[in-house]
């Protein structure tokens, strides 16, 4: 486009002539990157005998703009001042530009401060593009993205042509410009230097702005860091190896009991005393799980789980543990979760319209908000456990354990293990690290002893005791562990026989039977049957997925002549039984159990018979249905295998 041709005049403004004023470039006399931006001014339309600053911003346009570049001004600021300093008195002033041009800070002699203001409006909020003002160190280094020294007749611009200028661009951590520094004077007075300046100014800004990212990062880490351990359910505690505390989370402090605010670096000993055992623990830097950690700090208890893991430092070597703590009490709520030691029923679930049962309904709500220990009597099945869950659900403790026990299941030299617990090495095959009780598992809440007229003698020693004291020792332990838990206990014996011929302690029994609810059985409340009856058809139908509506009369009438031994838990297997076979929409006499709808053997010798001949006529005719099986023949009188074994005992002698 332009002719390059060669001249022997050395004055470089007459190639700056030759340029403006005949479109020819000369390559000799001119540097290529100033002919490159010579020609992107005349492309962009910048009149070469102008070159004032007339883009400006208003004092309010400015205020913002150094406001969103804050951080790059007060980290140039300094290294302007310093290099100022340099070049005082020289007639030299320093500028730092936004990564546009326009200019946000500036310092210099006030004579030169002054002529760049009055001359070319070179002053703060000023753009100083080469779009704006033609070719300048500034607005040049910011399009080439390189430092540049501009002198004389160099710029596009005849105003500027009395300045000299070294600029360079400042980057970011990702290498994008965010600005651009620079360093004019008069251009008789161009030095090298001054170029050599302003590089080292910019590297120096950028690693200023480099370390504040790394420190803001670091900030941002740490905070997140917090955070999240101030977030989390567990406790947290970071300990060195000389057990000094580096992080503690509120959880921590809460579980070991400290209420003052920890410093970082103080040792653990000297809060929680000599004996604390967590650092021995970060001494030895190994990995533990779920330790059972117990401490007496004054008055307060601790007892929680602890788990540590050592970290290390960024070179390998082992900086300390961090522990993990949860609350004894918290980690026995969720093994009782896991287990299943939730009570799933309410007073709502307790179906009855009988008088019996509503008076039975007052005393749960009675018992509930009671703390006495409370005796539910009644035969099998006839709802002693639903009660008990009733009374813990609807009691100040609901949200603790409910964890039921079955005294007749368990075999007699494992009740005491499994109700107090064991210590590691009480007997071959203890767990290690040993195991809590069913009394330890139910703090906090209620513990249900079932078939407690099946304790052993022996063992209702113990249990007294644990009642007086409200304290346990595990099996193959010496230390007393307290307990808060509330005692439901169940029998279907008539323990005051018990206690006359010697097979339950009168003591006990009157500890447990502060609060004592009686369940009728079944037969005697007549009323009841049908509402349970369509209760439970309604229930079944839909677990069971049929579309059953209700029963014929017929089958009513069956069900309330039969007397239901095994109580509603029998009631419930002959329906869901009916329910299965079912075809029609109504159940029908046919799809009762044989033995309910037909209990022909009692009926056809036309006498009286005993409530206890008819049970041996039920219970051998039931048998001999299932050939003998007892499981089959216990599920369908809806008693137990136990209480059937001890039913058959009585009946063959
Ligand atoms: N009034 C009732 N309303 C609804 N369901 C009931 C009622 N009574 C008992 N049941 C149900 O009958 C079944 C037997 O009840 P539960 O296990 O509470 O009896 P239990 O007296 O503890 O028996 P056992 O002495 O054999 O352990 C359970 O499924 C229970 O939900």
């Amino acid at each position: 486009m332009y002719t390059q041709s060669v001249k022997y005049v050395k004055d470089p403004l007459w190639a700056w002539k030759n340029f403006v004023e005949r479109g020819i470039a000369d390559a000799v006399l001119t540097r290529p990157e100033i002919l490159e931006s010579w020609q992107r001014c005349r492309e962009l339309n910048v009149n070469p005998y102008d070159g004032i600053g007339k883009d400006r911003l208003n004092q309010k346009e400015l205020d913002k703009l150094i406001l969103s570049n804050s951080r790059l001004v007060e980290a140039a600021k300094p290294f302007m001042h310093t290099v100022y300093q340099s070049v005082q008195g020289s007639g030299f002033m320093v500028v730092i530009t936004d990564k546009e041009g326009r200019i946000l800070h500036s310092c210099g002699d006030s004579a030169i401060l002054d002529k760049a203001e009055s001359t070319i409006r070179f002053i703060k909020g000023t753009n100083w593009s080469e779009q704006a003002v033609g070719t300048n160190a500034i607005g040049t280094a910011l399009v080439i993205n390189k430092a540049i020294q501009i002198s004389g007749s160099e710029h596009f611009c005849q105003s500027h042509h009395y300045w000299t200028c070294s600029g360079a661009p400042i980057h970011n951590s990702l290498g994008e410009i965010i600005g651009c520094f620079d360093i004019s004077g008069p251009a008789q007075y161009v030095y090298l230097h001054t170029y050599g300046m302003v590089v080292a100014a910019v590297e120096a800004i950028e690693n200023q702005l480099r370390k504040e990212e790394i420190q803001e990062e670091k900030n941002r880490a740490y905070e997140l860091l917090s955070a999240a351990t101030e977030s989390v359910t567990e406790g947290l505690l970071a300990v060195d190896k000389e057990g000094r505390i580096i992080h503690i989370n509120p959880v921590a402090q809460k579980i070991l009991r400290l209420s003052k605010k920890i410093e970082t670096g103080q040792l653990l000993k000297s809060i929680l005393g000599p004996n604390e055992k967590f650092s021995e623990m970060a001494k030895q830097l190994l990995w533990k799980t779920d330790v059972e950690i117990v401490h007496d700090q004054g008055p307060d208890r601790i007892h929680c789980t602890c788990s540590a893991r050592p970290f290390s430092k960024k070179d390998g070597s082992i900086a300390g543990v961090v522990f993990t703590l949860r609350e004894i009490n918290k980690v026995r709520r969720l093994v009782n979760m896991m287990v299943g030691a939730t009570a799933r029923f309410y007073c709502k679930d307790i179906i009855g319209e009988s008088k019996v049962m509503k008076t039975a309904l007052k005393l749960i709500s009675v018992a509930a908000n009671s703390r006495s220990n409370v005796l539910l009597t009644g035969e099998s099945g006839t709802g002693k456990e639903l009660f008990a869950q009733a009374i813990h659900n609807h009691s100040n403790r609901s949200m603790g354990p409910f964890v039921a026990v079955n005294c007749a299941a368990l075999p007699r030299e494992l009740i005491q293990s499994e109700l107090f617990g064991y210590n590691e090495g009480a007997f071959t095959g203890a767990k290690r690290g040993g195991n809590p009780g069913k009394f330890e598992l139910a703090d906090g809440g209620t513990i249900f002893l079932d078939e407690i007229g099946d304790m052993p003698m022996e063992l209702q020693v113990n249990l007294l005791r644990v009642l007086q004291e409200r304290k346990v020792t595990r099996v193959g332990g010496d230390k007393e562990i307290p307990v808060d838990v509330r005692i439901i206990a169940a029998t279907n014996k008539n323990l005051f026989k018990d206690i006359d011929e010697g097979r339950f302690r009168q003591d006990l029994f009157y500890r447990l039977n502060v609060f004592s609810i009686h369940i009728p059985p079944l037969r005697e409340r007549e009323e009841d049957i049908e509402v349970l009856t369509m209760y439970l058809i309604r229930i079944f139908s839909e677990s069971l997925g049929k579309q059953i509506k209700g029963a014929e009369a017929e089958f009513l009438q069956a069900i309330k002549r039969y007397t239901w031994p095994g109580n509603v838990r029998e009631l419930q297997n002959a329906i869901e039984f009916a329910i299965n076979i079912a075809e029609g929409d109504y159940l029908t006499v046919k799809e009762l159990p044989h033995t309910v709808s037909c209990p022909r053997q009692v009926r056809t010798e036309g006498k009286v018979i005993s409530l206890s001949e008819i049970e041996r006529i039920t219970v051998e005719s039931t048998l001999n249905q299932f050939n003998g099986n007892i499981t089959q023949t216990a599920k369908a009188l809806g008693i137990g295998r136990n209480t059937l074994y001890d039913k058959l005992k009585k009946i063959r002698g």
